[in-house]
């Protein structure tokens, strides 16, 4: 639950993994996903035995089903049992978030809940309870997400004899992330949104760094990483985990780590309160912004997140209009038939971009860099010296200046923002409408169910991000017409003055 690149947040519940840890990416071609249900047997060195354990691939628990409490008591007695304090919530099944921490005292606001010890969280630094696999890992410098994703492999794999087996028999089997979305589901239900791109780049990515650390490690140690527990499969299931649950705390110098307890929180919009180390308890902590009542369910804050965001990571998407931070990313592309197009290519790569950029759109307006952007697409060659300073004003480079005005071309470039917005706005139209008589193509009712789920979530995600789109519309219109209107005016007064020296 770390944050956004582009947004910094005190702590959430996810990452910015890969803008960290792209050398491990490799861009192979995909891999068929191996299943790990055919029986077999694997012998993998645990700790300090002496003869390997053998491991039932088929009895190790990937999870459980996160829509009932299979597993939850077993996971509050062992985390009790293991040195975290009496709580004033409990594990219950709730209307928002399946399972959450509902209250079962009055919650004060201002109080400070969960004291999770350090001993209870998995880092990095964790001990291994195959600690030849982790010195494998380390030795190789593998970074934290791919180390973590592995662990977490490595320890399910290792089911009762792990210290973790009461906590990852809890975990969702299939954690709700974009991640479990096919191509293909990809393509027809996000069609309209850029969050479809990412959700694709993100998969390619856990692919990558899978095949990554296949080639260079696994292969190597076929005895402490058989492929029929570290496969494809697995992977996307530890770094849906990873995706739905790690957090980022700042007070531990930024470090990612899986909190169990404190990861059954659910998100709200309304709150404004996030997990962090607390020096003086020496425990992972947050504190209330709201009272609670018993029986209530007590809420955190993943971050200020749009929703396509929340939807690529935790697999939800907020009721409409109830989500401050959400913004639609609006694609902006130079004109191919533009006679300045390679000069403005130039510059734009001069400062990081590209010929076609996304910009985030707010209810409230969007960035000035988007404007920048605008006005080097619609100036005429005439302004080609002004081109540097264009393109440096679009970019996020710090130095830049950013409040660049050109009033000679503003109409133009308002009315070129305005015509991506309304060609935007058309495509999700498209896709809402479709919906309705969309064909879900399915052959059981299991998969109708989730058909159902995946097209309802696509379609929240879509009339939020169109209702971004409509506002900023309404903008720029409006403020098409002020410009037009003065225009309009200044031909008036120049008429009549003309009229008046005749
Ligand atoms: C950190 S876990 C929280 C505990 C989780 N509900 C469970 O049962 O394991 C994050 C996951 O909880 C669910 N979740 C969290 N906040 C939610 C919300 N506001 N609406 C719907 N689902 C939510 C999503 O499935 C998300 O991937």
């Amino acid at each position: 639950m770390a944050e956004s690149s582009t947004i910094v947040f005190q702590t959430s519940l996810l990452p910015s993994f890969f803008s960290q840890n792209r050398h491990l990416q490799s861009l192979k071609p995909f891999r068929t996903i191996k299943t790990h249900n055919t029986f077999s047997q694997i012998r993998c060195s645990i700790s300090t035995a002496e003869t390997p354990n053998v491991v039932d691939v088929d009895k190790i628990r990937w999870g459980c089903e996160a829509d009932t409490l299979e597993n939850a008591e077993a996971l509050q007695k062992w985390l009790s049992g293991s040195g975290l304090p009496p709580q004033k919530m409990n594990i219950e099944k709730v209307d928002v978030g399946e399972r959450g921490l509902v209250a079962n005292n009055n919650i004060r606001k201002g109080e400070k809940l969960l004291f999770v010890p350090p001993s209870l969280v998995i880092t990095a630094d964790s001990e291994w309870g195959c600690p030849e696999a982790g010195a494998v890992l380390k030795r190789n410098s593998v970074p934290d997400w791919p180390l973590l994703a592995t662990y977490l492999i490595s320890e399910a794999s290792l089911m009762n004899s792990s210290r973790w087996s009461s906590y990852i028999s809890a975990l969702p089997r299939q954690p709700y992330s974009l991640l479990y979305w096919t191509r293909s589901e990809l393509d027809r239900y996000l069609e309209a949104s850029q969050i479809r791109e990412r959700a694709i780049e993100r998969s390619n990515d856990v692919i990558g760094t899978y095949n990554d650390l296949k080639l260079r490690i696994f292969s190597k140690h076929p005895d402490l990483f058989p492929e029929e527990v570290f496969n494809m499969e697995t992977f996307r299931w530890s770094f849906g985990i990873l995706f739905s649950r790690l957090v980022r705390l700042p007070s531990m110098d930024g470090r990612v780590a899986l909190v169990p307890w404190a990861d059954m929180l659910n998100h709200s919009c309304e709150v404004d309160t996030y997990l962090d180390y607390d020096k003086s308890s020496e425990g992972i902590v947050f504190t209330t912004d709201r009272s609670y009542q018993p029986g209530e369910q007590v809420f955190i804050s993943y971050g200020k997140k749009s929703n396509g965001e929340l939807l690529l990571s935790y697999g939800f998407v907020p009721k409409e209009g109830t989500n401050p931070s959400d913004s639609v990313e609006l694609s902006l592309s130079l004109k191919k038939s533009d006679k300045c197009y390679k000069e403005k290519l130039e510059v734009l790569k001069k400062y990081g971009l590209s010929g076609s950029n996304c910009f985030p759109l707010q209810v409230t307006g969007w960035p000035v860099e988007m404007m920048a952007y605008a006005y080097l697409v619609v100036s005429p060659p005439s302004m080609l010296k002004q081109f540097d300073e264009m393109a440096a004003a679009a970019s996020n480079k710090a130095g830049a200046r950013k409040n660049i005005r050109y009033p000679e071309i503003d109409e133009q470039a308002l009315q070129f923002i305005l015509d991506c917005c309304e060609a935007s706005i058309a495509k999700y139209s498209k896709f809402l409408q479709a919906s309705g008589s969309m064909d879900l193509d399915v052959t059981s009712p299991k998969q109708l169910n989730r058909r159902l789920f995946l097209k309802q979530l696509a379609v929240d995600l879509c009339n939020s991000e169109r209702r971004i789109l409509y506002r900023a519309q309404y903008i720029l219109r409006r403020q098409l017409r002020d410009i037009r209107a003065g225009e309009l005016k200044a031909l008036r007064i120049f008429d009549g003055l003309r009229n008046l020296f005749k």
